[in-house]
């Protein structure tokens, strides 16, 4: 048999799959991050808050994010969402390379493609409930889709205090009317950012109980940063950072290991 090199050889081929893989994964993924450096300041001054983050979370799955205080748990969110552009490396969103978009562009793509959830719930208390879980789609002009709000609604477990404002709440429900908002444009990445260290244990347990499973019944895809080693156990693997680097993945992690690890990286 014989095959012309050019067309068939192995690196026409090779590049052409590379490149088609390369194309496919990046869609199969909820966020890729290559070679992420971010820098601030100059001289004396400046800070490595992020060097070399190479990453990739495929979709439906529950990532953690833990480190030292400093070690970039924060810029590396704040990269993933589009919400701070790296000094050099690239990050794609639900397939979507952000380098290079310009402002106007990378706000509609965060509004429709992220979710966010805070420690602090960040809910408007001038609005009801139905309405904050729905502001983001006011605020994006994007159509509301019955369907999926309703359950999202009933999966968050506060169908029945869609008419209440926030203050009316305990901090567990609000935590959770904040995850449904994070939920209502059907994103593809929800990042979480120490979403239960405004809550007593046991309720934190039951909206870390929730996140793992928006992941497992609805399909969703969570980054999570967390100081705990209880919350980070929920997740599906553990991502660990020290001074800007990505130095430990670990799979299927329990609280202990979490904590071990911790400790190794010097943090209590
Ligand atoms: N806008 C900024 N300008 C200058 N330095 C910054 C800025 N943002 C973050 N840094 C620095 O980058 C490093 C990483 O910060 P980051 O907030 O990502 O850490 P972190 O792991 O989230 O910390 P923590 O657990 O304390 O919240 C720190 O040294 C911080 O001081």
């Amino acid at each position: 048999m014989t095959s012309d090199p050019g067309e068939h050889g192995v690196t026409g081929i090779g590049f052409r799959d590379h490149i088609r893989k390369e194309t496919e994964s990046n869609s199969d993924s909820a966020l890729r991050m290559e070679g992420v450096y971010r820098t601030y300041g100059t001289g004396e001054g400046r800070v490595d808050a992020l060097q070399d983050i190479s990453v990739r979370l495929a979709r439906g799955t529950f990532t953690a994010v833990m480190g030292p205080s400093g070690s970039g748990k924060s810029t590396l969110l704040h990269c993933a969402a589009g919400l701070d552009r790296p000094t050099r490396g690239e990050v794609w969103l639900g397939g979507t390379p952000l380098s290079g978009m310009r402002e106007a562009r990378l706000t509609r793509l965060r509004r429709e493609r992220t979710g966010f959830v805070f420690q602090a719930y960040n809910l408007l208390n001038a609005l009801d409930v139905q309405d904050n879980i729905t502001l983001p789609l006011r605020i994006g002009g994007l159509p509301l889709d019955r369907a999926w709000s309703e359950q999202v609604v009933s999966r968050v477990g506060i169908a029945d205090r869609l008419r209440h404002r926030p203050s009316e709440l305990s901090g567990g429900q609000q935590q959770r009317v904040a995850i449904a908002r994070a939920l209502i444009t059907r994103p593809d990445l929800v990042l979480a950012d120490e979403p239960t260290g405004a809550l007593d244990s046991r309720t934190g347990r039951q909206v870390l109980a929730l996140l793992r499973d928006i992941v497992t019944e609805l399909g969703q895809t969570v980054l999570m940063v967390t100081h705990d080693p209880v919350a980070a156990s929920y997740a599906q693997s553990v991502l660990f950072l020290a001074d800007g680097r990505l130095v430990e993945r670990l799979e299927s992690p329990t609280a202990e290991a979490v904590a071990e690890r911790m400790a190794r990286l010097g943090e209590e």
